[in-house]
């Protein structure tokens, strides 16, 4: 018996998450669709937790489609800032998503703080909620260790990724290709670590 094709939609209006969360998934049972098909905007995301503003998100999305919906949170959160800009990444800069301004500013706060004490993560939450009421979220985190470069290298990716070095492959986030940054990132291993309840949660609905 085949299983049915079901619709989740991606409760995020960020085209690099939709682009690497769509190739994650790979799954034919799951058409990932962003918000902006159906009209969704952004939800607020006033959560002082990456774990509330996923939620938030996918509630947001949920009630507003009738759909069940993935929301990300993420960021970038580095040792010598004390974990900033952390929740704050894609406002650092003030504007709204705006990465080169957010990786210009994150550069010069970093200015004078020598290679070793650069250390960062990459911090990604993924939620699913089957419908805006559902009381059992499925919650899932993943966390990519590295450090931030003192200038930008590559050309792949998005946001930070032009100045996030992975230490263990000796390469920059943008020098990865896409398949190798799904198989270490923050968002390739949440999302390893949500797949299987998802399906299952699927071939239960
Ligand atoms: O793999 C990544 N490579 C580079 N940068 C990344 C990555 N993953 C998250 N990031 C950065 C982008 C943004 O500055 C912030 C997420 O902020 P976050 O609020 O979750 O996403 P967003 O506002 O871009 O889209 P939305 O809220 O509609 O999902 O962290
Ligand atoms: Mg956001």
């Amino acid at each position: 018996m085949t299983a049915a094709r079901m619709k989740l939609v991606l409760a995020s209006s960020n085209a690099g998450k939709l682009v690497e969360l769509r190739d994650l998934l790979g799954d034919a049972r799951i058409e990932l669709h962003a918000q902006s098909e159906f009209g969704v905007e952004d939800a607020e995301e006033t959560g002082l937790t990456f774990v509330e503003n996923a939620l938030l998100k996918a509630r947001h999305a949920a009630r507003a489609t009738g759909l069940p919906a993935l929301g990300d949170d993420s960021g970038l959160c580095v040792d010598a800032l004390d974990g900033a800009p952390g929740l704050y990444s894609a406002r650092y800069a003030g504007g709204h998503g705006d990465s080169a301004a957010n990786i210009a500013k994150l550069l010069a706060a970093l200015r004078d703080v020598p290679e070793a004490a650069r250390t960062a993560r990459f911090v990604c939450v993924l939620a699913v909620l089957r419908h805006a009421e559902d009381p059992q979220p499925l919650i899932a985190e993943g966390v990519w260790e590295g450090r931030i470069l003192d200038a930008p290298r590559g050309r792949g990716g998005f946001g930070y990724d032009p100045v996030f070095f992975d230490p263990a492959r000796a390469m920059g986030a943008a020098e990865l290709d896409a398949a190798l940054k799904h198989r270490i990132s923050h968002r390739g291993i949440a999302l390893a670590r949500l797949r299987d309840a998802l399906l299952a949660a699927i071939r239960r609905s």
